[in-house]
């Protein structure tokens, strides 16, 4: 596979197969309610002329997989080269998603919810599964792609959650790690995330509990582990007066605050007093907030996250907007499996101003597709020299959790926390904002 046989034509892409599957999730809280026992994802293989099969992954919820149907069926006979004509060629296949607007999502989590930027998440899972068939052609691994990696290891944070033991529905995906409910908890799964892992710093999901809570898990988290790199995450949950009490009571504690109020005009207020930098994965998570925010000055940290941004060379982009803004670069998260982290890693690997710890759902992902699960050293991935990502497909798995999406009857395919939620407690409404 190691030279391009037949030159481009062996390029040119004969046929896109789209696998939507459902993953088990643990119960893992935030302040839309709970995750499901399983969350949709899409796998996407794209196979050129000369049989080479390059794999992508993005989130399978419905309104994806609409967007993401026609533009499979209309890249039959374009090469995986060409990746700047994947944006205009979804632009005019890919039609209006349903459910769009200028606000947050329904899930309340990753920002705005416009058609550009779905229709951007559908094809960053074709661009990575055209970089991974052009890299196999090529015999290069994507980083190469992608210009070349800066570094050898790629750092990952230990993705910290308040949780149940248990989903509350009979049947529901199992694992062992307990509840976590007070600082006691976090501390322990703190403690097991870093002795399975090697993770050094940590980032709590909160919004789920009142601030002073989320603040002693805090402070035990650091009394734990002094002097590690410390976030707190409550994805927009508190008014700025809140925030701005939460950043006093930590400063000097995080190393920085994630989203702790929504919008950018309150993003900015807050900055200018919180003693500490904000970061977002809500408030710019488009090209279109930049100018805005940065102007503003209301973020100092964006978590980037390719598949919002359309793929691993948008990605590229927004990291160079950020070097010229002086805003720093991390990596943001949601539940992805190995193909995504495979992705995430190749492109951090690439990026000179990644100045924190990425994020990673995978420690809590029991399930894979792939054939050889990643593993964390010291925290970190080894950027690997294998062509493309790096990943093989495992099919009997892939299989498996494609026949779970088949066998669902539609209560589980599109990923809603505030309904898992209203299993356990039937009155929980989407929480008003600010929460508190
Ligand atoms: O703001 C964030 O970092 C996230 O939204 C990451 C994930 O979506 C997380 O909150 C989740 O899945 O509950
Ligand atoms: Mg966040």
């Amino acid at each position: 596979m190691g030279t391009v046989v037949g030159g481009a034509s062996a390029l040119a892409i004969a046929e896109v197969r789209l696998t939507p599957v459902l993953v088990a999730d643990p119960p893992l809280l935030n302040t839309q309610g709970v995750h499901q026992p399983y969350t949709p994802r899409l796998v996407i293989e794209v196979v050129t002329a000369d049989g080479t099969t390059g794999v992508g992954e993005t989130y399978g919820d419905t309104c994806y997989l609409d967007l993401a149907r026609p533009l499979a069926r209309a890249l039959p006979g374009r090469s995986v080269t060409d990746l700047n004509g994947l944006f205009t060629l979804a632009e005019s296949v890919c039609g209006e998603p349903d459910g769009v607007s200028e606000s947050v999502d329904s899930g309340g989590l990753r920002g705005v919810r416009t058609a550009d930027k779905l229709r951007l998440s559908v094809v960053s899972g074709f661009e990575v599964a055209c970089l991974d068939a052009l890299g196999k052609a090529l015999g290069l691994p994507v980083h190469a792609l992608l210009g070349g990696r800066v570094r050898y290891r790629v750092e990952y944070g230990g993705y910290l959650f308040y949780r149940w033991a248990e989903h509350p529905v009979s049947g529901a995906p199992l694992d062992d790690w307990g509840a976590a409910l007070d600082p006691e908890g976090i501390v322990a799964q703190a403690r097991r995330l870093a002795a399975d892992f090697g993770f050094t710093s940590f980032k709590l999901k909160g919004g789920v509990f009142p601030p002073d809570q989320e603040i002693a898990a805090v402070r035990a988290l650091a009394r734990a582990f002094p002097g590690h790199p410390l976030r707190l995450d409550p994805n927009g949950a508190w008014s700025v007066e809140t925030a701005r009490y939460v950043a006093g009571q930590l400063a000097g504690v995080l190393e920085y605050l994630e989203d702790p109020t929504s919008g950018t005009a309150g993003m900015a207020r807050l900055a200018r007093c919180a003693g500490m930098p904000l970061a977002t994965n809500m408030c710019v998570t488009t090209f279109a907030e930049i100018p805005e925010a940065f102007t503003k000055g209301a973020v100092q940290v964006v978590l980037c996250d390719h598949h919002y941004w359309g793929g691993l060379r948008r990605t590229r982009e927004l990291a160079a907007v950020c070097r010229a803004f002086g805003v720093g670069l991390a990596m943001h998260s949601n539940t992805h499996l190995g193909i995504s982290l495979a992705a995430m890693t190749h492109v951090a690997a690439t990026l000179p101003n990644l100045d924190h710890a990425c994020d990673s759902h995978y420690p809590w992902l029991t399930e894979d597709v792939i054939t050889a699960r990643h593993t964390f050293q010291g925290g970190r991935l080894t950027v690997g020299d294998a062509p493309g990502l790096g990943v093989e497909l495992d099919r009997t798995a892939l299989e498996a959790l494609h026949w779970r999406w088949l066998d669902d009857d539609g209560t589980l395919r599109d990923r809603d926390d505030t309904a898992a939620m209203r299993r356990a407690d039937p009155a929980w409404a989407t929480p008003a904002v600010p929460r508190w």
